[in-house]
């Protein structure tokens, strides 16, 4: 295993710092040969475009749009009011060092995604401050059933050079509704095509049934979501979602399980922070599957006040 840099990076990831301290390059430019899309949230489609703004033109698009399943966006997730709570909630806590210039806040089990072995660690649940946010997700249909067993706080900046790699999250233990809250920032997440059908645990997908059909409803057919890998005929553009502050998204389907993401360096223009949410795979929800997944689950149910020490 390598050893993280004092700034937090190891091997390939890299932020503003190392690449000075170090004289490492950053990463592969992005391939756009096939296009950039904008997706709207208000067509649920994708248009020709790069910035984040080009959805404030609605509904005068320009160019011929196209489909990007997977994806839902309630822009109004969040009050002025509730947004403070959550950024003075977790600004009240110590952040830990991320890789590629971010920070994080972690709460929830310890998962080894190539052994697949899954630990409660020091899981004792959630934050008191960022409750209602579980509770508010109930008010959506995508969302019915989602249990969190994972909340993450990452924080962006654009003075560390903060960004995140492409990938798609783990298919063995984490669900497929991958959910974000958006805080202080308008930001951009930028899907490409994934062309590693072999990582991240994908073949785990054929294994358990879909929660969500392709249109958001629940899925109570049983059947599981089919990954698509890349064809060498394929052409497939770059498409970039929307992540204003105040807003959730969340990540089903296509968008989830054939479309790795990213987010750019370019794309932190201010301080960022968002609120990462994960649910388990179906095997993991099942009764008496394994003890450690129940002492999880029940754990997930718990939120606790922060008493910060002093020193
Ligand atoms: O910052 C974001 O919105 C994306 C974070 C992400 O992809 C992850 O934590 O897996
Ligand atoms: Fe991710």
């Amino acid at each position: 295993m390598d050893k993280p840099r004092p700034c937090g990076c190891k091997g390939c990831r890299t932020c503003l710092i190392c690449e000075k301290d170090y004289g490492i390059q950053k990463q592969i430019p992005l391939d756009m040969e096939n296009g950039m899309y904008i997706y709207c949230p208000f067509c649920n489609k994708a248009y020709p475009g790069w910035n984040i703004e080009d959805y404030n033109s609605h509904p005068n698009h320009s160019g011929d749009a196209i489909e990007y399943p997977g994806i839902y966006i309630d822009l109004n997730f969040l009050s002025d009011d509730e947004e403070k709570v959550l950024i003075n909630g977790v600004d009240s806590m110590p952040w830990d060092l991320s890789q590629s210039g971010r920070r994080k806040q972690n709460f929830g089990p310890k998962c080894n995604f190539k052994k697949k072995k899954l630990r409660l660690g020091d899981f004792q649940g959630f934050p008191r401050f960022s409750e209602f946010v579980q509770k508010k997700f109930s008010d959506h249909r995508v969302l019915k059933n989602f249990q969190t067993i994972e909340q993450c706080s990452l924080e962006y900046t654009p003075e560390r050079g903060a960004s995140i790699d492409p990938h798609i999250d783990d298919c063995w233990i984490w669900g497929e509704r991958i959910v974000t809250v958006n805080l202080i920032s308008d930001s951009v997440l930028t899907m490409t095509y994934n062309d590693k059908p072999k990582r991240y645990n994908l073949d785990c997908v054929s294994k358990y049934p879909s929660v969500l059909t392709e249109t958001g409803d629940i899925n109570n057919s049983g059947h599981s979501y089919t990954v698509k890998p890349l064809m060498n005929s394929d052409k497939h553009p770059v498409v970039r979602i929307p992540m204003p502050k105040k807003s959730l998204l969340v990540m089903f389907g296509a968008a989830r399980y054939d479309w790795e993401h990213q987010i750019l360096r370019d794309d932190v223009k201010e301080r960022r922070v968002c609120l990462a949410y994960r649910e388990f795979t179906p095997p993991y929800l099942v009764e008496g599957k394994e003890d450690v997944a129940k002492q999880i689950l029940l754990k997930a149910q718990e939120f606790w006040d922060y008493k910060r020490v002093e020193m």
